[in-house]
């Protein structure tokens, strides 16, 4: 389906406006009319915003090229596309419409011929800019986001967590710092096959995001290992929750291709107090480490915290 444009058109003069609409209209184009520099700045203001502006250049309330400035202001990623129109067409004015950030110009009365052919070239340079913002949107994702379970990657997750950190430090508040790893996962993937190993971890990340509540941070930061990082008032309600999540993943039927496979994790954790003299993530990913080192010790699928294991 062909790329669809929305076109505002601003004139004050309102049988040139209808003109314009109609023949638009005509062309299979949606179109919204303003009659003054104000109602204009509403609709681009709006949170879905026509993608092309005609804008005449002398309106009451602003005019074009004052509405180009104030467009032009705007921090987005998906700015539109500015068609001056006018009858003053000396090199000046066209300079002074292009420097003032309008893409375009055509010169009234209309030629209906430049000007179809002067919105067909918006709307491709309107598509292109579409597809530039999909990519880095989706570039965005692949450089935060494990593409297998669908959780924050290691980098990403990371990153999170040091503001984390300091705005708990900032604000006294405390938190739970665990990393889990799956048990015997070497021996489910030599009896059940590398891609059902995927399919575990992919519904693993299903798990985690339904245990967790959408501000704690959860993500993949190795091949089978995963950290987690939640806002808790103490240590036992931590407890409470890994002990609930690994109970989860216990009693979770992890199913590949007609296969019901047996998971349990392994977790180590320590509670982050303020104040105490260990700040640093790096610390408490050790500290949490040890633990985990732990509870693989003492049998696996168990919740181990660091103070309980020095
Ligand atoms: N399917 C799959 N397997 C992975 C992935 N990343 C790591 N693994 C496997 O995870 C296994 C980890 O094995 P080990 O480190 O020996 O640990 P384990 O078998 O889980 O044993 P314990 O941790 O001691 O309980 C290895 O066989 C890796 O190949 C992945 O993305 N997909």
């Amino acid at each position: 389906m062909a790329f669809s444009v929305r076109v505002l058109i601003a004139d004050d003069d309102k049988a040139s406006a209808k003109l314009v609409e109609v023949l638009l209209q005509k062309w299979g184009v949606e179109v919204i009319v303003a009659h003054d520099g104000v109602e204009a700045l509403e609709h681009i203001m709006q949170p879905e915003p026509p993608s092309l502006l005609l804008l005449d250049w002398e309106m009451p309330g602003y005019s074009g090229i004052e509405l180009c400035q104030k467009i032009r202001q705007i921090d987005t990623s998906n700015p539109p596309y500015i068609i001056i129109c006018t009858a003053r067409d000396t090199a000046e004015h066209i300079a002074e419409g292009l420097n003032q950030g309008a893409n375009d110009f055509v010169t009234k009365p209309f030629n209906t011929q430049v000007l179809k052919a002067r919105i067909e070239v918006g709307r491709r340079t309107l598509e292109l800019q579409a597809r530039l913002v999909d990519a880095m949107t989706r570039l965005d994702h692949l450089a935060s986001f494990d593409e297998l379970t669908g959780l924050l990657n290691r980098r990403a997750l990371f990153e999170r967590v040091h503001e984390d950190f300091s705005r708990a430090m900032r604000t006294d508040s405390r938190l739970c710092f665990a990393v889990c790893d799956i048990d015997w996962f070497k021996r489910i993937n030599d009896e059940h096959g590398h891609p059902a190993g995927d399919a575990i971890l992919r519904q693993l990340g299903d798990i985690f995001s339904r245990q967790l509540r959408p501000y704690d941070r959860v993500g993949r930061i190795g091949g089978e290992e995963f950290l987690l990082l939640f806002s808790v008032k103490d240590a036992g309600r931590a407890h409470k929750v890994l002990e609930r999540i690994r109970q989860a993943i216990e009693e979770h039927s992890f199913e590949y291709q007609g296969q019901f496979i047996s998971v349990t994790m392994s977790f180590g954790a320590t509670f982050v107090i303020p104040g105490e003299k260990v700040e640093r993530v790096e610390d408490y990913f050790s500290h949490a480490d040890k633990a985990l080192y732990q509870s693989k010790e003492k049998g696996r699928n168990l919740v181990t915290f660091f103070d309980n294991c020095v």
